[in-house]
């Protein structure tokens, strides 16, 4: 099997929304307007006990959206959100058994890295396309940009403390393709159905990390 481009996978979304999904009656309505604002990559974490049923209505009721899965911890989960119409797979961090289950199941997959040591040990498994993840406590944009000049090929997607105000810190270094994080979707907008601003939201976000990329 060739290696999947997992960023290709998540079409070339600059931004993830991270989401933490309490109501499946949500699912639809904040999928759609992120969808609307131009972001098409999602992430649901498997936080809360309707994760699946969110990832199942999101891959039912809308077909623009690129539905993935945070929070994979175990290899097991591999095939029940793989049955849940998930299309990518995000891991804080990694284990072998982990990059097996992605491996086995063809799952484009993105687990986490933050040392030189654990980027080593993902390139060792076939992985170079990684979280970075808590990136705020980890060095940040200072240690990704440290990383580029010893990991060619390697590329990131730092979540942890990334938002609006620091975007460009990251987006700007070479070997950061994507951010995430939780920013775009609270769990306030969502209990009060605010689809509109969320759509304003993820709009705004699209537009700034598509003119840092374009800069
Ligand atoms: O649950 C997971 O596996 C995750 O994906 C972790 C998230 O990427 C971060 O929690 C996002 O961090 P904030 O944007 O700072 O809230």
């Amino acid at each position: 099997m060739s290696k999947i481009d997992v960023f290709a996978a998540l079409g070339g979304n600059p931004v993830i929304p991270v989401l933490v999904v309490e109501d499946v009656a949500h699912a639809v309505p904040m999928a759609k307007a992120l969808v609307a604002g131009g972001l098409t990559a999602l992430e649901v974490t498997l936080r809360t006990d309707c994760a699946l049923s969110v990832i199942e209505r999101i891959a039912n009721e809308v077909p623009e959206a690129i539905i993935g899965v945070g929070t994979v911890t175990r290899p097991e989960q591999f095939d029940e959100v793989k049955k849940a119409g998930a299309q990518f797979v995000v891991s804080p961090g990694l284990t072998p058994t982990l990059a097996q289950a992605a491996l086995d199941n063809e799952m484009p997959y993105l687990p986490g890295a933050v040392t030189a040591s654990e980027v080593i040990r993902a390139m060792e498994l076939g992985i170079t396309d990684l979280k970075f993840f808590p990136a705020g406590t980890s060095g940040g944009a200072a240690a990704l940009k440290g990383f580029s000049t010893v990991f060619a090929g390697v590329r990131f997607c730092p979540t942890g403390g990334v938002k609006p105000g620091n975007m460009a810190d990251y987006l700007s270094l070479p070997n950061v393709v994507t951010v995430g994080g939780t920013w775009l979707v609270t769990s306030e907008m969502m209990n009060n159905g605010e689809w509109s601003e969320i759509t304003r939201i993820a709009a705004e976000a699209r537009a700034q990390a598509d003119g840092i990329l374009a800069s």
